[in-house]
């Protein structure tokens, strides 16, 4: 996949569904090897605008480009076999059908190789096999191949999604909420691998949608606010993150702490 241009950039687009507006209006431009976070209050859009950029859903008007397609003119199976996505709404119905047959860690990131929610074994080579082992290791989990994915610990599975949806070797990987139910070790484990993916993948685009401004990991270069449908702020991350701007995002004063890299946020009692 060629990676000139941006890997996703959406032109004034805009959401509606059963009569409501869902996203208004949005401009955003991701170029290849940033690593975004989005921000924003419960139902200010930031899902939803996250499955217009996973070639999940079109927008109703504006113009969508996912790494260099424009939705509504490519076969969105195609695309989205280069789009690693990481997802609630997405995971629900492979993982009950995965963990019914027992299926084991390995074989959960397996499946990422063809997009499927069950194994297709004649499609796992050696090189198949080895690659999973090491995307497992890679994000931390090399111990776990053999377990069943139904008995790892919420921290474990969060962690083995990622190796499966970096399984196709995706161009961008998109993260929505992947640290919810995560104790605080678990939180931790997981942002340092990805803030160890990209350090060594330099070519990955990845987009983070979080509640918690303490999980965004130190990798991250560039942030997105969102509020009530619209965008408030985006660009650099030393930038965008600042105590006014997630004030007006968020409609609380609050103060906002960087350290080593990473973010801590208290709203300011009055
Ligand atoms: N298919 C739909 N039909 C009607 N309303 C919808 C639909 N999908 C989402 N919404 C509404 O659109 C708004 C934006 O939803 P979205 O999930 O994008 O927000 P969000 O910023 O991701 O929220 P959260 O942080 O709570 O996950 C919400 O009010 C939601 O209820």
């Amino acid at each position: 996949m060629s990676t000139d241009g941006a890997a996703l950039e959406l032109n004034g687009i805009t959401v509606r569904a059963a009569g409501r507006t869902l996203v208004a209006d949005i401009d955003w431009r991701v170029e290849y090897g940033q690593h975004w976070v989005v921000l924003g209050p419960n139902g200010a859009g930031k899902t939803t605008m996250l499955s217009v950029a996973a070639a999940v859903r079109h927008p109703t008007s504006g113009t969508a480009e996912v790494l260099g397609r424009r939705l509504g003119r490519v076969d969105l199976r195609e695309l989205r076999r280069h789009i690693g996505l990481v997802a609630a709404s997405q995971r629900l119905v492979d993982e009950a059908l995965l963990e019914e047959e027992g299926a084991t860690a390995l074989t959960v990131v397996l499946t990422g190789h063809t997009g499927t929610s069950a194994p297709l074994w004649d499609k796992y080579g050696d090189a198949e096999r080895e690659r999973a082992h090491r995307l497992l290791a890679d994000l931390g989990c090399k111990d776990l191949g053999d377990r069943p994915f139904g008995v790892c610990s919420q921290g474990e599975k969060a962690r083995v999604r990622v190796a499966r949806a970096l399984m196709a070797d995706p161009a961008i990987l998109l993260l929505d909420e992947p640290f919810s139910g995560l104790d605080l070790p678990a939180r931790e484990d997981l942002i340092e691998a990805l803030e160890n993916l990209a350090a060594a993948r330099s070519d990955l685009t990845t987009v983070l949608v979080t509640h918690h401004l303490e999980e965004v990991p130190a990798s991250t270069t560039h942030a997105l606010l969102m509020r009530d449908t619209r965008v408030v702020v985006g660009g650099p991350v030393g930038e965008v993150l600042t105590g006014a701007n997630l004030s007006d995002c968020f409609g609380r004063r609050l103060l906002i702490h960087p350290v080593d890299g990473r973010w801590y946020a208290r709203a300011v009692r009055l």
